[in-house]
């Protein structure tokens, strides 16, 4: 009898998983490489939705909110995998797939999105101020299975960050300072 293929599906805000559901406060499990066929039509999946929610035709068609990042968590998939499609320093279109991220090194200085931060799986915008690292220096496995270290800084690596949050159950809020939550100024000591 022949398997019937997987139907081919694209991924919708239905797909989303909202604050709230556990997934989104677990720690997710690493991958075994080489990715599993499975595996692999996820990470696919997630690419094709950042490039549909960059796409204002097919964004307003399905009623996508465009994002720059996602999280296998965010899919309800607790595994070690997210994608990025965003522009870096150089404005260069960077679209990556990165399983099991580590951060290897940071730079003290942090940063932060003078607008704050949002995250597809909040409905609901909260002010203040989310501290992340100026710089670090990532290592992570791409979709063949490929280990690779990278140098992020500006806004590729908060977003890095924030995806990297979701696969140790943190949301971009826990970061705000209850006490002082639009602080702007960086304390002198953590400028290198
Ligand atoms: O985990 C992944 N997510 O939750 C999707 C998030 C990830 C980003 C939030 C801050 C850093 C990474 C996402 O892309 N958004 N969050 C909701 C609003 C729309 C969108 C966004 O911030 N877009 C954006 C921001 C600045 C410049 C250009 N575009
Ligand atoms: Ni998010």
């Amino acid at each position: 009898m022949v398997m019937n293929k997987e139907l081919i599906s694209m991924l919708t805000m239905e797909d989303i998983v909202r604050e709230g559901h556990p997934l989104l406060r677990k720690v997710a499990e690493e991958v075994t490489l080489p990715l599993s066929e499975e595996d692999q039509s996820i990470l696919k999946d997630m690419i094709e939705f950042l490039r549909n929610g960059q796409n204002p035709e097919v964004a307003e068609e399905y009623g996508l909110r465009p994002g720059v990042g996602l999280a296998a968590p965010q899919i309800n998939v607790s595994k070690r995998i997210f994608v990025v499609r965003t522009t870096d320093s150089q404005d260069e279109l960077v679209e990556q797939a990165f399983v099991n991220p580590k951060i290897i090194s940071h730079s003290q200085e942090t940063t932060f999105l003078s607008d704050g931060e949002g995250c597809l799986s909040v409905d609901r915008s909260i002010d203040g101020t989310v501290p992340r690292y100026a710089r670090v220096k990532i290592e992570a496995y791409d979709e063949t299975g490929k280990k690779f270290t990278k140098r992020l800084r500006g806004f590729l690596s908060i977003v890095f960050q924030h995806e990297l949050d979701h696969l140790n159950g943190i949301m971009f809020y826990d970061r705000i300072d209850e006490d002082d939550p639009l602080k702007k100024e960086v304390p002198a000591s953590l400028k290198v």
